[in-house]
């Protein structure tokens, strides 16, 4: 018999605000945001400029606190940064000095893998993020889309259970994005993440996700939680969808409404 036990959500953002003083001004960035996130779900978060995504997203990382509210990972309340969670930005952050292999192979450097899992761990997500052949080329013989590629990997390479990412392919040209969003589903069904996704683009925020999250700006809040019912495994033919269609067109009508008020209130 199967348990009715339903599995705690892997990440629980619980009334979170978060504060922060500028010129001695309190500037209220997020405002009470409740949200749970299950296992291996793919959610996106758009929203206007400096509506809070990052914040949020950095808190649940652990590198920025809440000023109230808690953020729990499987129950746990966050407590910094650690290895359950892997982050991927938009810029590439890699050491130039260090080959593909050695780039990917530090972030397990403090890690008690045994020597030899490591070497097995690095080589498959070489790998799975379609490097082979290129283990030792330094960052600077990469395009931009690969130096992502070595960033998703790195972010992968420790096993985390979540991976969150903040607009990783907001400096890539359209094609080299197009396939950097096909690669990051397959990796997210081969390995069974949760992706938390922040992306200015309406489209790709669609096409991922399985969940989109719509911010209004200042103070950031939760505008709209929008499921988005497309069919895996999905393709770029799902992008002339009728009901894709429809909920781009949700979409961008929330992100204008929210853009027109803080162009009103002088935050634009
Ligand atoms: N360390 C900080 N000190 C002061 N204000 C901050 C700090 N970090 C963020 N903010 C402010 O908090 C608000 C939310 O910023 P955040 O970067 O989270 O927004 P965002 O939605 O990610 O923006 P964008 O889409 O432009 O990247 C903004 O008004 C920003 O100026």
């Amino acid at each position: 018999m199967t348990s009715a036990k339903t599995a705690a959500p892997t990440i629980s953002v619980d009334g979170v605000g978060r504060n922060f003083t500028v010129s001695g001004q309190t500037l209220v960035a997020i405002e009470k945001i409740d949200l749970d996130i299950q296992q291996n779900e793919f959610v996106s978060i758009v929203g206007t400029s400096g509506c809070g995504k990052s914040t949020l997203l950095n808190m649940i990382g652990g590198l920025d606190e809440p000023t109230s509210g808690e953020i729990r990972i499987e129950g746990k309340p966050v407590d910094g940064p650690g290895r359950d969670r892997g982050f991927v930005f938009q810029t590439y952050s890699l050491f130039e000095w260090m080959t593909v292999e050695k780039n990917i192979r530090f972030a397990l450097e403090k890690s008690s893998f045994a020597r030899a899992e490591k070497d097995e761990l690095v080589a498959h997500f070489i790998q799975a993020v379609g490097l082979s052949g290129f283990e030792k080329a330094y960052p600077k013989q990469l395009s931009g889309g690969m130096k992502q590629r070595v960033a998703i990997a790195r972010a992968l390479v420790y096993k985390p259970s979540i991976l969150l990412m903040d607009e990783p392919f907001g400096a890539l040209d359209a094609q080299t994005r197009g396939m950097m969003q096909e690669l990051l589903l397959k990796i997210w069904e081969d390995h069974k993440v949760t992706v938390v996704f922040i992306t200015h683009d309406v489209d790709e925020a669609i096409f991922l996700a399985d969940r989109v999250i719509v911010l209004a700006s200042r103070p950031g809040r939760i505008k709209k939680d929008m499921r988005i019912e497309l069919d895996r495994p999905r393709s770029y033919e799902v992008l002339t969808d009728p009901k894709f269609a429809a909920y781009k067109r949700e979409v961008l009508t929330d992100i204008r409404e929210e853009t027109l008020k803080a162009l009103s209130a002088g935050q634009g």
